[in-house]
């Protein structure tokens, strides 16, 4: 990677998230090195994918600061970080080629979001061999709707990808596909992980998959609970947990884990 490593790459200080009087997040500290690849888990509607979103720029939080390589985050979403949500958000007027090609078209050319020439065919080569990168050499001229789900899912990474984000921040992407297809997105994310050293933040249901895919998993929960007024607490990071890269904690780390979170992991020996 040619970027200087940064070991507290992301510092999340005493984040709180507030819609109304819903908290929905509190208290969430966070220090994060570049190059982790951290999956969070926690029950529907804890706030995971609000975190995203705020990792992403698309909101501020209600309180406390995030800062992205020593700087506060841009006020909107920009190329630093790319996003890949379950549902496709791919442009289904435009071929698979032209899906990845049209975000270097838009950087480079804001205003028309076209490129000529030379310009053009080098944005077209460097679409082509990511999506060779992601299995989808073969379907360059493809529309969308041609394309089974993991296969949309190959192409939405792709176009997050090809704006070199330094962070890539998945909601659930693999939410929508069958299991053997979900392994073979796994050792794909894992491959695209190993080879650009992206700093990854994926929300996943699947906790053997959270635990499978991380080098850090954090889960999201609410400890403090009224039932009188359900909205005045939000949820907050209650486990932190190291994996090695076998994908096991250490053993302490282990022993001081609830049962139903240890059920997915194996110990460290
Ligand atoms: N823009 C918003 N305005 C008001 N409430 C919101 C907004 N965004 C999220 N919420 C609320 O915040 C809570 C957390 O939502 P969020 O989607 O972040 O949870 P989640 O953990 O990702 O859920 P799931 O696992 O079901 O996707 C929910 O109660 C949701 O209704």
């Amino acid at each position: 990677m040619t970027q200087a490593q940064h070991n507290n790459f992301i510092e999340v200080t005493n984040v709180w998230q507030q819609y109304a009087d819903q908290v929905v997040l509190e208290r969430l500290n966070l220090s994060i090195s570049e190059g982790e690849f951290c999956t969070l888990v926690g029950a529907s509607g804890c706030g995971k994918s609000t975190f995203l979103r705020l990792l992403l720029g698309q909101e501020r939080p209600s309180k406390g600061q995030i800062l992205l390589a020593g700087k506060p985050l841009a006020g909107e979403p920009d190329a630093s970080r790319g996003v890949v949500f379950q549902r496709y958000s791919v442009f289904a007027h435009l071929s698979v080629l032209d899906n990845v090609a049209i975000g270097l078209e838009l950087v480079q050319s804001p205003l028309l979001g076209r490129l000529f020439g030379n310009a053009k065919r080098e944005a077209r080569e460097q679409a082509a061999e990511l999506l060779t990168k992601v299995g989808l050499g073969h379907a360059l001229d493809k529309y969308p709707s041609q394309l089974s789900g993991g296969m949309q899912q190959r192409l939405a990474i792709a176009q997050a990808l090809i704006m070199k984000p330094r962070v890539l921040l998945l909601d659930e992407p693999f939410g929508a596909l069958d299991p053997g297809i979900r392994k073979d997105m796994h050792t794909l994310l894992l491959e695209l992980w190993n080879e650009i050293k992206l700093t990854v933040f994926m929300v996943t249901h699947d906790l053997a998959e959270g635990f499978s895919l991380g080098t850090r998993l954090l889960v999201f929960d609410k400890p403090r609970i009224d039932p009188h007024a359900p909205n005045a607490f939000g949820a907050r990071i209650t486990y932190d947990i190291p994996l090695n890269p076998q994908r096991r904690a250490n053993r302490a780390v282990f022993d001081e884990l609830p049962a139903h979170v240890a059920a997915s992991l194996q110990p460290a020996v």
